[in-house]
């Protein structure tokens, strides 16, 4: 098995959901004007009641849009939130995780290693995701969670803030994601980075391959706290 050590520095390991702990195909279900083929929302027109059912069908027109382009604005993933509470309470759904993911995060918490989530979903989704899994309440196992209220994961300075909010360096701090363009942001805030590799996962350029320390199970990570 390849293996990656993690530096002794890291103290703090910060989880991407979507392609790192759970499948993509399990989550698939700002201003958009300026893109190609937007569905906007029309403002209302004044009409009241009369104006509902075509508010209503553009509102639809608009998710589904969004939907279809995976967008990560946070006004949809508000909406995913509130859809899955309907959904995990009501006992209808049980979110996934890959079967390395939740003995990996138990060792390293049980290593002293402190264990955050930042996702693109609301902090109201990831709660009920981990909440209501396949393998029980999993919310013990998070010391805290992120979304993109904090910035965006594209940008560095985001990760200068959870390192700020968790009272760590970045450079303690080990990222976990699926996503080069998330693990360069992460990087050039000084934050340790893997890129997860996970069946259903977008393909990485040989360039993103030979840069990235790649790993495709979180037991690949050594941690030499724990041996
Ligand atoms: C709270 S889990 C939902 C994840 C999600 O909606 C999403 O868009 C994936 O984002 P991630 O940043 O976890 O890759
Ligand atoms: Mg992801």
């Amino acid at each position: 098995m390849v293996v990656l050590s993690v530096p002794a520095e890291v103290t703090v390991i910060l989880l991407d959901i979507e392609g790192t702990t759970t499948p993509i195909a399990f989550v698939k279900a700002e201003e958009d004007s300026h893109l190609d083929g937007a569905v906007p929302i029309p403002a209302a027109s004044g009409n009241g009641a009369d104006d509902l059912p075509q508010m209503i069908q553009a509102v639809v027109d608009n998710v589904c849009w969004q939907m279809s382009l995976d967008r990560k604005t946070t006004a949809l993933k508000q909406l995913q939130g509130h859809m899955w509470r309907a959904a995990f309470t009501a006992g209808r759904m049980k979110a996934e995780f890959f079967d390395d993911v939740v003995p990996a995060v138990r060792k390293w918490r049980e290593a002293g290693m402190k264990v955050y989530i930042y996702s693109s979903g609301s902090v109201e989704a990831q709660k009920l995701l981990f909440g209501h899994s396949t393998e029980g309440d999993l919310l013990e196992l998070v010391d805290g969670h992120f979304d993109t209220k904090i910035g965006h994961k594209v940008e560095s300075e985001s990760y200068r803030k959870i390192a700020n909010s968790i009272g760590c360096s970045t450079n303690n701090i080990l990222f976990l994601t699926d996503v080069t363009l998330e693990a360069s942001a992460a990087e050039e805030a000084d934050v340790h980075v893997a890129v997860v590799v996970r069946p259903g996962n977008a393909g990485l350029t040989d360039d993103e391959k030979t840069y990235y320390s790649l790993i495709t199970s979180f037991s690949e990570l050594y941690l030499p706290s724990s041996s």
